[in-house]
């Protein structure tokens, strides 16, 4: 199970040979141990080289082997052995080094890794510690921040990475036996005292305390973050009525009408969750379409999962009376008010009595919609968030009449559907969108006053969201919010000459995006958006010099100085006008909880789930804090009122910050003087 050979004349060659993935099971930790003594009692080996079989290093520990009755030599001995050895050890590390695997890396003298290579000490995904050293070696070798970082998350690394943090000696994208050979060829008798890891210091942090302060931040956001996507189970709304008094009624029979990008996900989700589906859509080739498009995504979840596709449930028409018989409708159509209108009168009209009428809307006022229907009770919102069939998050709507028999029913078949249901109140983008638009707006004065699309996402990305705003507007098409701006009247032609005005009704407006959907960049899916994409759909965001000149000659038109702007300044507004538009929205009562907030921001627009959500993150940073902030920057743009700090905020400061379960005796207390 392990091999020895010489080879280049002096360098003892020990292959790890356990396929596939060459785990440390009993006879492989015996090979190491045999091949180990031999090389190093033969004379004519001055080094020894470490490697695997098949281009993988170790993937760890045989977890087969793990129980009472673990035989053959014992890891942790084993691999000190190697480190006392007296002739330099190099490990030669191609695919993974993973578990034991690593840390046999660890106890070599030195670490030569192939480019492609994955590190990392997973243990804690088995319910482990690493258990042969990591815990020891690693922190001594890479740092106590960054070792606690890959312990604690069990996060696989590059050999990129690896380098950088000092993980490897050196990363090759040759033969790595070969790299390695030729390594320990040249440091052969050279003294190993300051190779031995276990040796060196444990490096001193004058805050170390800080550190591990942050580590548990982050354990205690998750916990937070866990149990705060239970709690939105147990929904209220403002009537009183809640998850626990209201009966949801069975939906075995859902139409969706529209198969557009939404309709079809929808369809897909439903027909997933065992749901029997009538997919309508009047435009012949986009039914066709949707119709493929559904059955290749049906089949491609099925492989992946080993179960059938669920094909079958679904029937397709072009015609609207075939819903007259279903238990619910999601209706899926274009965002226009007035054809959402008509379609709810039709569905009104044609759906038996008691049917649910939902609508995917995800900006216009459910209670229009549902004044087109004889029971407006049964109307509901279901904001699904695109891929319909991927992404997590559902924000159930309740409008002015909607029964709680209505909510509790789209609550029901959205965890039916997987999805983490989050039921909220009919206000103006509902509560993920509505929390958006300060952001977005924030961004766009960023600009204005100096920064560019790279800075701004840098410093979102680095807080740990997947994508800063600009490259996600980008991939979300910028064409949506600019629609929605005509039809507010806020978005106006800008031209290349005459006057630019910044100011709508009073308030501060930034029409750079404006200027960009003029020019015909939409985003990834026209290649030109705030980045450019090489090809309209292209995926990879490159800076683009034509938008660092728009903004030159924005700013110069306007009269505009550009300043210096820090990551700081950029994470304070963003995060803070979302932070008190969030906290404006449980004042009013259209969120019932800050969990509701927080899971919507963490399952529907990539809030990085270790801090908890906004209004978590806003009691760990301190909401005294976040109300100091918000009023300075308040003070110095009275025309941004999203920067006001709103009244729950200010209330719950008075109160003493109290910790985020204990906000709802505060919001109560105000909604009841309002
Ligand atoms: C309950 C109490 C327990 C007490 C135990 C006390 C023990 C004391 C020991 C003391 C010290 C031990 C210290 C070390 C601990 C460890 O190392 S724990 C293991 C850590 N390693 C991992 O978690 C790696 C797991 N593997 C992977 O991530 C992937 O397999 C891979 C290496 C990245 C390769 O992926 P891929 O190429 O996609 O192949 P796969 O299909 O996933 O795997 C191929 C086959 O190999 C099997 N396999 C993989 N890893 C292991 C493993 N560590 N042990 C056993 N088998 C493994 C995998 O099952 C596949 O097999 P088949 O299914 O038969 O094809």
């Amino acid at each position: 199970m392990a091999q020895l050979s010489y080879v280049s004349g002096s360098v003892g060659l020990i292959t790890l040979q356990n396929p596939p993935v060459n785990v440390l099971s009993a006879a492989t930790r015996q090979g190491i141990m045999e091949s180990m003594k031999k090389a190093l009692n033969d004379p004519k080996v001055k080094s020894v080289v470490i490697c695997g079989q098949n281009g993988v290093f170790c993937a760890g520990a045989d977890i087969k082997e793990f129980g009472p009755n673990i035989s053959g030599p014992s890891i942790v001995p084993l691999i000190y052995d190697i480190e006392v050895a007296n002739k330099p050890v190099v490990a030669a590390i191609e695919g993974s080094a993973l578990g034991g695997g690593l840390e046999l890396a660890l106890t070599c003298h030195y670490r030569i890794a192939h480019s492609k290579t994955r590190l990392g000490l997973p243990e804690v995904t088995l319910g482990l510690l690493p258990g042969a050293g990591g815990t020891q070696l690693l922190p001594r070798l890479i740092g106590i921040p960054a070792s606690l970082e890959l312990i604690t998350t069990g996060r696989h690394i590059t050999a990129a990475e690896a380098l950088q943090l000092g993980l490897v000696d050196h990363v090759t994208q040759s033969d790595t036996v070969d790299s390695a050979v030729k390594f320990a060829l040249s440091v052969e008798g050279e003294p190993l005292d300051s190779r031995r890891i276990s040796k060196r210091p444990c490096p001193h942090l004058p805050d170390l305390d800080a550190v591990f302060e942050a580590v548990m931040q982050k354990a205690r956001a998750l916990q937070y973050s866990f149990f705060a996507q239970r709690a939105v189970g147990r929904w209220s709304m403002p009537s009183g009525a809640s998850w626990n008094t209201s009966k949801a009624r069975p939906v075995h029979r859902a139409a969706v009408l529209g198969l557009g990008t939404m309709g079809r996900g929808i369809t897909v989700a439903l027909a997933q969750a065992g749901v029997s589906v009538v997919a309508v859509e009047i435009q012949e080739k986009q039914l066709n379409e949707a119709r493929e498009h559904v059955y290749a995504t049906l089949e491609r979840g099925a492989q992946q999962s080993g179960v059938s596709p669920s094909c079958a449930n679904i029937t397709y028409s072009h015609d609207i009376q075939a819903v007259a018989d279903v238990d619910l409708v999601i209706e899926a159509v274009l965002e226009d008010l007035s054809l959402k209108e008509k379609v709810f009168q039709q569905l009104s009209a044609i759906c038996k009595p008691g049917t649910l009428l939902c609508s995917n809307t995800s900006s216009l006022d459910l209670n229009c919609l549902a004044s087109q229907t004889k029971n407006p009770e049964l109307v509901v919102g279901m904001h699904f968030f695109a891929p319909a069939h991927v992404m997590k998050l559902l924000e159930v709507v309740y409008g002015s009449k909607s029964s709680p028999e209505a909510v509790a029913t789209a609550m029901q078949l959205g965890k039916k559907m997987g999805k983490i249901s989050v039921a909220v109140g009919n206000c103006r983008g509902f509560v993920g969108n509505r929390m958006l638009k300060p952001y977005i707006e924030q961004s766009y004065f960023l600009l204005e006053e100096g920064a560019t699309p790279e800075l701004v996402d840098k410093a979102l990305e680095e807080f740990g969201f997947p994508m800063g705003v600009f490259r996600m507007s980008d991939l979300s098409g910028l064409d949506v919010g600019w629609r929605v701006r005509k039809e507010d009247g806020l978005a106006e032609p800008v031209g290349t000459s005459g006057q630019i005005t910044r100011l709508r009704g009073g308030r501060r407006y930034s029409p750079l995006g404006d200027i960009l959907c003029e020019h015909g960049r939409f985003g990834q899916k026209t290649g030109l958006g705030w980045y450019q994409y090489g090809r309209p759909g292209g995926r990879v965001a490159k800076s683009d010099p034509w938008v660092f000149n728009l903004l030159e000659e924005y700013r110069a038109r306007l009269g505009l100085t550009a300043r210096p702007i820090d990551q700081q300044e950029v994470l304070e507004r963003c995060l803070y006008s979302l932070i008190n538009e969030g906290l404006c929205i449980l004042e009013e009562g259209f969120a019932s909880s800050p969990e509701d907030i927080d899971v919507i921001y963490v399952f529907g627009y990539g809030w990085p789930k270790h801090r908890g959500g906004p209004m978590f993150y806003a009691s760990m940073v301190g909401l005294a804090t976040v109300l100091e902030r918000l009023d300075h920057y308040y003070r110095s743009n009275p025309d941004v009122p999203s920067l006001k700090p709103c009244k729950l905020l200010r209330q719950l400061v008075a109160s003493g910050s109290p910790p985020v379960h204990k906000w709802k005796e505060i919001t109560k207390k105000i909604q009841n003087r309002l």
